[in-house]
C-alpha cells in the first residue's frame, strides 16, 4: 500500500512557444518507510520532480495534469489549509543548498522551534522546547547550538539542523534533494549514515535525489533513473544496477570508477542533456545513444517491464532486448578523459 502515489504528472512552464514539460508523465509510488533513489545527470527534472510532488511551484510554473495522492488525498483537490498540514508534518523537504538559506539572525533553537509551533499551535513551551532538544540529540547537535546563528556553525553542523528542521514535525515522508552534496566526503559519509540510522528508528520514507549512484545504492530500496523529464529506468536498486537495461543506465553506471573492477576506465557518456525546450522527436536519449537506429527516434518511448526481472523493473528503450548482450561494449570507445 502506497503512501505516496504520483500518476502521469506534468509539471512545466508556459513559453511563447507552448507549454514546456520539465517532468513529463512520471508515474511513482513509495510505500510506507521505503526509501527511493532517484538519479540522472544535471537538469534531467529532478528537484522540479520533489517540487511538483510537494506542490511548491516556482512563479512561472504549474502542474498540467497528473496527481500526486498523499496517504489517499489528492493534493490537488484539498485546501490549502490542508495541504499546509500535510507539508512538513505528513511531508518534508530538505532543500538543495538549504544550509545557506537558514535565517541568519534568528537562533537555531528558535528556528526550529517555530517550525513546531506552527504546527503545533496548542504546544506548549516546554514541549516545543523538549521536542527541540530530542531532535537535535537526534541528528546528533550538541545543546548549545540551540543558542547559535547559522553563520557560526560548521556546515556539516548547519546541515545537520537543516534535517532536523525538515524532521521535527515527524513526517511519514521526506524528500531529500541532494542533502550532503556541499560537504566533503567524510561529512558526507557520516551524515547520510545518521540520516538512515534516524530512518530505521521513526520508520518514515524517503525520495532521496542524488547524483552519487554509490549513495543511492546503499540508502534505497528502489531507484529511478530520469533522462529529461521522463523515468527511462525503474526498479528494484540490485536489478538496476547489477544488470541495468537501459542505455543511459549503463553508461551513468560506468561514468563511476570501479572498486570491483579497478582495470575499468570510467567513461563519460558524449555530448549533454538536452534542455526542457527541445523539440524532443521518438526516443529522448537516441541523439547521445551509442545503441540508437534511425527508428529510434521515430518510436513513441513508453516504460515496459522487463520479462526476466519482473513488473517493477521497468525501461523505455526500444531496443531494450538486446541491451544486456551489448552492455559490456557500449561505451567502450569513450574515455573520462576524451
Ligand atoms: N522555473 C523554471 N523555469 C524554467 N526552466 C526551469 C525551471 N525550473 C527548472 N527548469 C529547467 O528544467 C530542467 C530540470 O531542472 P531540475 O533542477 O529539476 O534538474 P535536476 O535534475 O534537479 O538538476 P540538478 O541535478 O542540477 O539539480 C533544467 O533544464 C532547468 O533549467
Amino acid at each position: 500500500m502506497s503512501i505516496l502515489e504520483v500518476r502521469d504528472l506534468v509539471y512545466g512552464y508556459d513559453s511563447p512557444r507552448g507549454f514546456v514539460p520539465i517532468v513529463d508523465h512520471v508515474d511513482l509510488d513509495l510505500a510506507a518507510g521505503e526509501s527511493l533513489g532517484v538519479i540522472g545527470e544535471s537538469g534531467s527534472g529532478k528537484s522540479s520532480l520533489l517540487y511538483a510532488v510537494m506542490r511548491i511551484l516556482k512563479r512561472n510554473t504549474r502542474i498540467a495534469s497528473g496527481s500526486v495522492k498523499f496517504k489517499g488525498d489528492d493534493l490537488s483537490r484539498i485546501s490549502a489549509e490542508r495541504l499546509g498540514d500535510i507539508r512538513w508534518s505528513g511531508m518534508s523537504m530538505v532543500f538543495q543548498g538549504a544550509m545557506n538559506a537558514l535565517n541568519p539572525i534568528i537562533r537555531i533553537g528558535s528556528i526550529l522551534g517555530e517550525a513546531y509551533a506552527r504546527h503545533h499551535p496548542r504546544a506548549s513551551r516546554a514541549e516545543i522546547r523538549d521536542r527541540v532538544q530530542e531532535i537535535l540529540d537526534l541528528v546528533r547537535v550538541p545543546s548549545h547550538v540551540r543558542t547559535a546563528f547559522a553563520h557560526e556553525l560548521s556546515g556539516g553542523m548547519r546541515q545537520r539542523v537543516v534535517i532536523a528542521l525538515a524532521l521535527i514535525c515527524h513526517p511519514d515522508v521526506l524528500l531529500a534533494d541532494e542533502p550532503t552534496t556541499a560537504l566533503d566526503v567524510v561529512l558526507q559519509d557520516e551524515i547520510m549514515a545518521r540520516l538512515e540510522e534516524i530512518r530505521a528508528k521513526l520508520r518514515f520514507g524517503m525520495i532521496l535525489v542524488s547524483h552519487d549512484l554509490a549513495l543511492i545504492a546503499e540508502t534505497s530500496n528502489r531507484v529511478m533513473v530520469m533522462y529529461a523529464g521522463q523515468i527511462v529506468e525503474t526498479g528494484a536498486v540490485r536489478d538496476v544496477i547489477d544488470r541495468p537495461r537501459h542505455p543511459y543506465t549503463i553508461g551513468l553506471l560506468q561514468s563511476y570508477p570501479s572498486l570491483q573492477d579497478m582495470q575499468r576506465v570510467p567513461i563519460s557518456i558524449p555530448g549533454s542533456p538536452p534542455t526542457p525546450e527541445t523539440a524532443f522527436r521518438g526516443c529522448r536519449f537516441a541523439p547521445r545513444c551509442p545503441m540508437a537506429e534511425p527508428a529510434c527516434l521515430d518510436w513513441v518511448s513508453e516504460l515496459s517491464a522487463v520479462e526476466e526481472t519482473g513488473a517493477a523493473h521497468k525501461v523505455r528503450c526500444r531496443r531494450v532486448d538486446e541491451v544486456d548482450a551489448c552492455a559490456a561494449s557500449l561505451y567502450r570507445n569513450q574515455r573520462s578523459d576524451a
